[in-house]
């Protein structure tokens, strides 16, 4: 098998905590990689047959599901958000913790809404939906893909869902979380089919899964 590998990963914050896991897998990028000034988003690694791609969050899930990037690194909020059928994640790399949750004005903003008619500014339009369906509510989602924090004050949305790490954010822009929705960490993701076609990608999902169990046991 001579194809090359390409293996995903987010350009963010979890980028930093995920380049030790993946050494101790076996992935490990060329320099180059950690220059901020280099505009290229493919990087050689120190195995010839497999190269890394950096590319935003979201775009990792769809890259993978598709085929297009056999294997990469990606938060479960965004697994779950897309819910893609062709994808596996099969080991929890316990990095990028935080978690979804609702938010409001502390002032009560939000009780500008309906009862039975929310809306809510996200960038998880169907992890939003699917909470408040739960509890019999109709949640009408406004798209943001970043700063979901200003959408209360300026009236585009009475509530926001988003991720929470520190609650630092939330603070600083008056708003209080009223539910939790999803615990978050970044998983191993790969492709099904190329799970059982390669065993290049059989064996690397072995060496993340023998890391975590280590690191579970220390
Ligand atoms: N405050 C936080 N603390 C810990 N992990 C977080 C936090 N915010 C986001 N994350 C995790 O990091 C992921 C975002 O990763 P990253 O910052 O690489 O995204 P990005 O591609 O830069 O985002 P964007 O598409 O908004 O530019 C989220 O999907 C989530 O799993
Ligand atoms: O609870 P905290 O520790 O304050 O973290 C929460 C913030 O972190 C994330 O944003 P990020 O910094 O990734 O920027 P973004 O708005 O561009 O997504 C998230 O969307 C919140 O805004």
């Amino acid at each position: 098998m001579n194809d090359s590998l390409t293996f995903a990963v987010p350009k963010g914050r979890i980028l930093d905590e995920a380049l030790p896991v993946m050494a101790r897998a076996g992935v490990v990028p060329e320099e180059g990689f950690h220059d901020k000034a280099n505009r290229s988003l493919t990087f050689a690694t120190t195995r010839e047959d497999m190269r890394l791609i950096r590319v935003r969050a979201f775009d990792v899930a769809t890259f993978v599901a598709h085929g297009a990037a056999q294997m990469g690194i990606v938060g479960s909020d965004v697994i779950e958000e897309f819910d893609y059928a062709d994808l596996y994640a099969p080991v929890d790399l316990d990095i990028g913790h935080c978690h979804l949750a609702v938010a409001e004005p502390k002032e009560g903003g939000a009780s500008i809404d309906g009862a039975s008619h929310l809306r809510v500014a996200t960038k998880y339009p169907n992890l939003t939906r699917r909470h408040f369906e739960r509890q019999g509510i109709q949640a009408e989602c406004v798209k943001l893909n970043g700063a979901m924090e200003i959408a209360p004050e300026l009236g585009l949305a009475g509530r926001i869902v988003d991720l929470v790490s520190t609650g630092t954010t939330l603070r600083e822009n008056g708003l209080v979380e009223t539910s939790r929705i999803l615990d978050i960490s970044a998983r191993l993701i790969v492709n099904r089919a190329a799970l059982k076609t390669d065993p290049r990608v059989a064996a690397l999902v072995e060496a993340f899964r023998a890391d975590a169990a280590r690191r579970e046991a220390a």
